[in-house]
């Protein structure tokens, strides 16, 4: 249909136009001016229509792209006036839109506009013979023809786009411009449809959170009603049991029946059974209905079990009685008043109807009976009695009939016809109880499938509704031949749901249901996976005492049972998913299983590593404690040899030694060598030079900040005090520098004897083989450098004011140095409070001597520990305390 682009495009070239087509192609070609004009009511073309629509852009940017431009006045005259310049009507449709009609559609009250010159010319040459004349009017006419298409265009194009174009005004385009005009309204309507699409998808787009939520909402709303819904209904109790009793018929009354059950109308849950006028026993049931409620009233309180199998819960209702007491009637009813069988199928078709909306349900129905043990289909129209069912159990559990007719229907009626085929093929019999007595138990089972549009949940339920046969006195009801055989069969399957019931109710572990058929096709329904209703139907009349105090007894029993709650259930193939997935569970459970085991594991060994940690830190904190405890003792040792040692210099200084002669002293230049001079009585060591001892403190050779540098310079070359001892005994330590001399000889103490002579500040300690810290308050004080070493034989140094040296070391100098104690927390940085008690240490290295030296008595010192004593020099308060370890303490 798509028109040639090349001929199209040349329509007003010189190329010949193409042949005009036909009045059907124009009908084919001409697009519905509902589609083209009415966007929302239209559905929308399928992709085939719009190729076919498509039009060519070579075409379409040749005739409508370009404004059409007014034709030369010289070639055409004035056209017609276009019908553009007629307002355009608005009018409404059907659906009170409104369209604008653009031209009239009969074409009557505009009539078409008269043909231009060249039209008329070229209808002239048409109708005459000559060719020539004839093609030279078709070129005027070609020329004449685009006026309309253009003023086509202009209409419409500026026209919205819901106008409504009409086939007579297309029609008034001459032939060779319409392929144009049609290409141009299919521009038209591809641009429409394209709007079209985006709306929608832009509609959907606005619409599907909106949609999301409400599809939630109602979800969640639905998951709730049912959950209230089944909560009130095992409220009500899952076995629920309701007692009908039946009115006097005729000929009860004509024999002079009375009634032995009375029912309280406002008590609608107790009757009182009333044998005789002695004896008066009440019951208690769900519910009772009298002789005087209907059938819907009946229904109107079983309702409730009956939505519940939309829900997906299995249902059981079934009718209880003596034969004759109704039990046919509540169950199937009569057709002028029908009973819970159909009104309960109408009622399912009534709540699909209502939710067909969100869900989607079938049902099929199946009917059987049980007669004389034997299970038979009564849809089955072979009627084929030889054909053996048998009940089968599920995967899932449930019992199955196979090879059971199972008819879909889709309405009431469908059912009904079928519940009337079912009845039809019932075994009944006339029996003195009852003419029309049912001999079989009948069993009409509704499957409801059911599928959420909007969750997709699927679901599977059942519903049995049950008619049982009578439950008969043999010798009352005169049976014989078959129908005592089937009274023998009713009574022992009435025995076996009384023995089902009696186990339920006692809770036993067993329970008997496939001492018959009856019991076993009902097992699920009885067991606590379904909701369960039992009509107990009875006669009132005085004649059938005994089988109404039976029923009712069996009834109360029924009703003592308890059941657990209902099980939801789900289609075969949800369940199966439901196994896989189940299964999935497992298998992660397991391995959760394993790694929770793992970090047990790890738990229990990091708990082990923790308290081995914790031991650990209890055993570091017992040493630490240990340590204090040490050192505050040692503290305390310290404490008690300073007393023992003021108090042995207190002792001694009554006894004072005298100061070695002067003439024995020697010269200041002298006593730089350590060697000991020859002679009998003493022995000198001739001191090194400061210089070449190597544990001389480099600080000793520096300038200190705080003293003279000059000063400090000069302090090399001391006098070496000449040491002679006796190694026993020792003497009381006596006044005496702090300086520390080390015993051997080559650790001589070097002392400036006179004060500022050897250049070294005043107070300051120069000793050989110690290392000084400088900055101490030895170091930092002024004055010459005495060492004075310990013993009696020993030169006592004139120390000039004894009090400058005894006197406390400088605050500030305390400030800048850390004592070992502060470094172990004993002490408070700073500074001791109390200047007496402070001590501090100087390390040293002892090396202990293995050189035997002799002194100048002729006494060898062999013994380190003592020499280490004659190292020792005590002034005032100062005191070098004797240790044979490396670490001495002056305090
Ligand atoms: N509630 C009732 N109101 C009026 N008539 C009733 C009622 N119940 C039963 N009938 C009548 O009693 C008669 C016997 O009822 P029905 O056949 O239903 O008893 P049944 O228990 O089914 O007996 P069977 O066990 O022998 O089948 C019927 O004619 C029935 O119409």
């Amino acid at each position: 249909m798509e028109p040639d682009p090349v001929t199209a495009a040349g329509a007003s070239s010189s190329s010949p136009p193409p042949p005009p087509p036909s009045d059907h192609q124009i009908a084919a070609m001409e697009p519905d001016p509902v589609a083209a004009g009415a966007s929302s009511s239209s559905p929308p073309p399928s992709d085939h229509q719009l190729a076919a629509m498509k039009p060519d852009p070579v075409a379409v940017g040749a005739s409508s792209s370009a404004p059409p431009s007014p034709a030369p006045a010289t070639s055409s005259p004035p056209s017609s006036p276009a019908p553009a310049a007629s307002p355009p009507r608005k009018t409404r449709d059907d659906d009170g839109r409104e369209a604008v009609e653009c031209a009239d559609p009969g074409g009557d009250l505009n009539p078409a506009p008269p043909l231009s010159p060249q039209q008329a010319t070229v209808e002239d040459a048409t109708v005459g013979s000559d060719v020539a004349q004839e093609e030279e009017a078709k070129k005027e006419a070609m020329a004449g023809a685009g006026e309309a298409l253009r003023s086509f265009m202009e209409e419409f194009g500026n026209q919205g786009e819901d106008s409504i174009i009409l086939s007579p005004r297309l029609k008034e385009i001459s032939t060779p411009d319409r392929p144009a005009a049609i290409r141009f309204l299919g521009e038209k309507y591809n641009n429409l449809m394209e709007r079209y699409k985006k709306a929608v998808v832009k509609c959907s787009e606005d619409c599907e959170p909106r949609y999301n939520g409400l599809k939630k909402k109602y979800t969640d709303e639905c998951a709730e009603r049912r959950r209230l819904y089944n909560e009130l209904i095992e409220l009500r109790g899952n076995i629920r049991v309701f007692c009908r009793c039946r009115p006097l018929s005729s000929d009860e009354v004509t024999r002079g029946c009375v009634s032995v059950v009375e029912i309280d109308p406002s008590q609608e849950t107790e009757l009182q059974f009333v044998p005789n006028e002695k004896e008066r026993k009440p019951y208690k049931f769900d519910h009772v209905f009298g002789p005087e409620d209907d059938q819907e009233a009946v229904f109107s309180e079983t309702v409730p079990v009956v939505r519940s199998v939309m829900d997906g819960f299995n249902v059981c209702i079934f009718a209880y009685g003596q034969t004759g007491t109704g039990k046919t009637f509540t169950m199937e009813g009569i057709p002028e008043n029908r009973g819970v069988n159909y009104r309960a199928l109408e009622e399912l078709f009534r709540i699909s109807e209502k939710r067909s909306a969100s869900v989607t349900y079938t049902f099929s129905v199946s009917i059987l009976e049980v007669y004389n043990e034997k299970i038979r289909d009564l849809l089955d129209e072979s009627n084929d009695q030889s054909k053996r069912l048998d009940i089968k159990q599920n995967a899932d559990g449930t019992q199955e009939v196979h090879g059971l007719v199972e008819a879909p229907v889709y309405n009431i009626d469908g059912v009904w016809e079928k519940l009337k085929f079912g009845a039809q093929n019932r075994s009944v019999g006339s029996t003195n109880a009852n003419e029309l007595s049912s001999r079989s138990h009948s069993l009409v089972r509704v499957t409801v499938r059911s599928e959420n549009l909007v969750t997709y949940q699927t679901s599977r339920s059942h519903m049995w509704l049950v008619d049982l046969a009578g439950s008969e006195r043999i010798a009352k009801t005169g049976v014989e031949g078959d129908r005592l055989k089937e009274s023998q069969f009713i009574n022992k399957s009435l025995s076996a749901l009384g023995d089902v019931i009696s186990a339920l109710a006692s809770k036993n572990s067993h329970i008997p249901y496939r001492n018959s058929k009856l019991t076993h096709l009902l097992q699920s329904s009885l067991g606590g996976d379904c909701k369960t209703l039992m009509f107990v139907q009875i006669s009132p009349s005085s004649m059938d005492s005994g089988e109404t105090l039976s029923s009712l007894n069996f009834a109360s029993r029924v009703r003592s049972v308890e059941h657990g709650p209902a099980r939801k259930q789900v289609d075969p193939a949800e369940t199966l998913k439901f196994k896989q997935m189940t299964e999935k569970l497992r298998h992660e459970e397991k391995e959760n299983a394993q790694l929770n085991q793992r970090l047990q594991l790890m738990q229990l060994k990091h708990a082990s590593r923790e308290n081995v940690f914790r031991t650990l830190n209890e055993k570091v904190k017992d040493a630490e404690q240990a340590c204090r405890n040490y050192q505050q003792r040692i503290r305390e040792l310290e404490n008690e040899l300073g007393n023992v040692k003021r108090a042995s210099r207190d002792s001694a200084r009554s006894s004072r030694p005298p100061l070695v002669p002067t003439r024995q002293r020697q010269p200041q230049g002298r006593n730089n060598s350590l060697v000991p001079p020859s002679g009998p009585s003493r022995w000198r060591l001739k001191a090194a030079t400061i210089n070449n001892k190597e544990n001389i403190p480099v600080a000793m050779n520096k300038p200190n900040p705080v003293d003279d540098p000059k000063a400090v310079g000069k302090a090399r070359r001391v006098s070496l005090t000449p040491v002679m001892r006796h190694v026993l005994p020792i003497q009381p330590k006596r006044r005496s520098s702090i300086a520390i001399l080390p015993c051997v000889k080559e650790h001589f103490s070097v002392l400036n004897e006179k004060r500022g002579g050897s250049g070294l500040p005043r107070g300051s300690v120069a000793t050989l083989g110690v290392n000084l810290v400088p900055g101490t308050p030895l170091a930092g004080r002024g004055g010459p450098v005495y060492a004075t070493p310990d013993g009696s034989k020993f030169k006592r140094f004139d120390f000039g004011s004894s009090s400058k040296f005894t006197s406390p070391p400088n605050v500030g100098m305390w400030n800048k140095m850390v004592t070992p104690q502060q470094k172990l927390g004993m002490a408070p940085a700073g500074g001791p409070a109390n200047a007496a008690k402070l001590c501090f240490s100087i390390q040293k290295r002892v090396t202990p001597p293995r050189v035997r030296a002799t002194s100048g008595l002729g006494i060898s010192i062999v013994d380190a520990a003592l020499r280490e004593n004659v190292a020792v020099g005590i002034h005032a308060k100062a005191r070098r305390v004797p240790n044979t370890k490396r670490r001495q303490s002056i305090l």
